[in-house]
């Protein structure tokens, strides 16, 4: 009797340490040594979960929610996959950086400014600078061809600043797709070493109010401001069949924008590889998707659900009158005459 007892014990502690065992986000490759290109030493950190349970929070006041009473009833605040939506007013951001603090993540942005992109360098780094995850550590990426002509910033002491030279392509839209090759190869080759968090932005943006922790999950996605409320036959896919980025009529959730989407370190480098192959191949068949890699990028958005959804505050159009439901400005574009800085 006493054998059975020892031996069921032994089986429930199996079973329950197996259950208990927290998710991992972290990455199956083993390390390789390439030669790192950034400055600082790219020492594996610890990749932190954010899977695994928040520790105990210090007490704290605030209003108390209540099931009857939703924080917005004019906006979607969940995908149809049960993603969160964020906008504002649906989340207390005491409440999520007291829970974020425990946790010593590091975020890396990528973001490039090649030939006249410079101009927007300092514009982009000021103000993320102010408003991107302030009080949480980050290092920008930051791509250029011209590293001389980068402004030096006096950045807060938990952000950094790495800058890594790259070339320029005639073309500014080979410049704009090949982004997820260079993120992709970089992911693999350093970042998943340094960061547990990968966002890749667009330069010609500035931020306005504080972008924090709502926007860390394992896979993000930024609702277009320019198609948020369309149907998704008259949305900006690629439909045409012939293109590794098509999406067939009636299928589509949302409209991302290329300019701003992220996640783990891991499911981002899955992102940025798959859409870059779909680039590869369309070349090969002498072919180039409506909007580029941010064509390649809703087809994979669609087939991969984000876990989280960030709403069009994150990146809204300078060029768009801004309706009710989008109380703030969070990231905006900067208007540029197309004609004069891309060519
Ligand atoms: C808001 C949004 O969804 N933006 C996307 C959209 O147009 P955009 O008009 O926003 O594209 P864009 O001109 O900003 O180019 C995308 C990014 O590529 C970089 N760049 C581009 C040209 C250049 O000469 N130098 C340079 O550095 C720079 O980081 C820029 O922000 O479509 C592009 C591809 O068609 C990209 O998918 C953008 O992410
Ligand atoms: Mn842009």
């Amino acid at each position: 009797m006493k054998k059975v007892l020892i031996l069921g014990g032994i089986l429930m502690a199996g079973i329950l340490g197996y259950f208990h065992l927290p998710h991992t986000n972290k990455l199956s490759w083993q390390p390789i040594s390439i030669p790192y290109i950034s400055q600082p030493s790219c020492q594996p950190i610890r990749q932190t979960d954010l899977n695994e349970t928040f520790s105990v929070l210090p007490r704290m006041s605030y209003p108390q929610p209540f099931v009857d009473k939703p924080q917005r009833t004019d906006v979607l605040l969940v995908s149809p996959w049960l993603a969160p939506i964020v906008w504002e007013g649906t989340f207390n951001r005491d409440i999520l950086n007291a829970q974020y603090r425990q946790k010593n993540f590091v975020v890396g942005v990528a973001t490039f400014a090649v030939k006249k992109y410079v101009r927007f360098i300092e514009g982009f780094l000021g103000s993320a600078n102010k408003f991107f995850l302030s009080g949480h550590r980050v290092n920008f990426y930051l791509f250029t061809d011209h590293p001389e002509k980068v402004p030096s910033i006096n950045l807060a002491p938990e952000k950094r600043l790495f800058i890594i030279p790259v070339q320029n392509y005639s073309r500014w839209q080979d410049i704009s797709m090949n982004r997820m090759d260079i993120i992709s190869n970089h992911i693999h080759s350093h970042w998943r070493y340094e960061v547990d968090y990968l966002y890749s932005m667009d330069i010609d943006v500035q931020m306005f109010e504080h972008i924090g922790v709502e926007i860390i999950d394992t896979l993000v996605g930024t609702i277009s401001s320019w198609q948020y409320t369309k149907p998704r036959d008259s949305n900006s896919y690629e439909r045409h069949p012939e293109s590794r980025a098509a999406i067939p009529h009636g299928e589509g959730d949302f409209y991302y924008a290329a300019s701003f989407y992220g996640g783990s370190v891991s499911e981002v480098y899955k992102l940025t590889t798959a859409c870059f192959k779909g680039v590869t191949e369309d070349r090969a068949n002498g072919i180039e998707a409506k909007w580029h890699e941010e064509s390649h990028l809703n087809k994979y958005l669609l087939y991969h659900k984000p876990t989280r959804l960030l709403s069009p505050e994150y990146y809204w159009d300078e060029e768009l009158i801004r309706p009710r439901i989008i109380r703030v400005k969070r990231l905006s574009s900067v208007r540029k005459d197309l004609q004069e800085v891309r060519f």
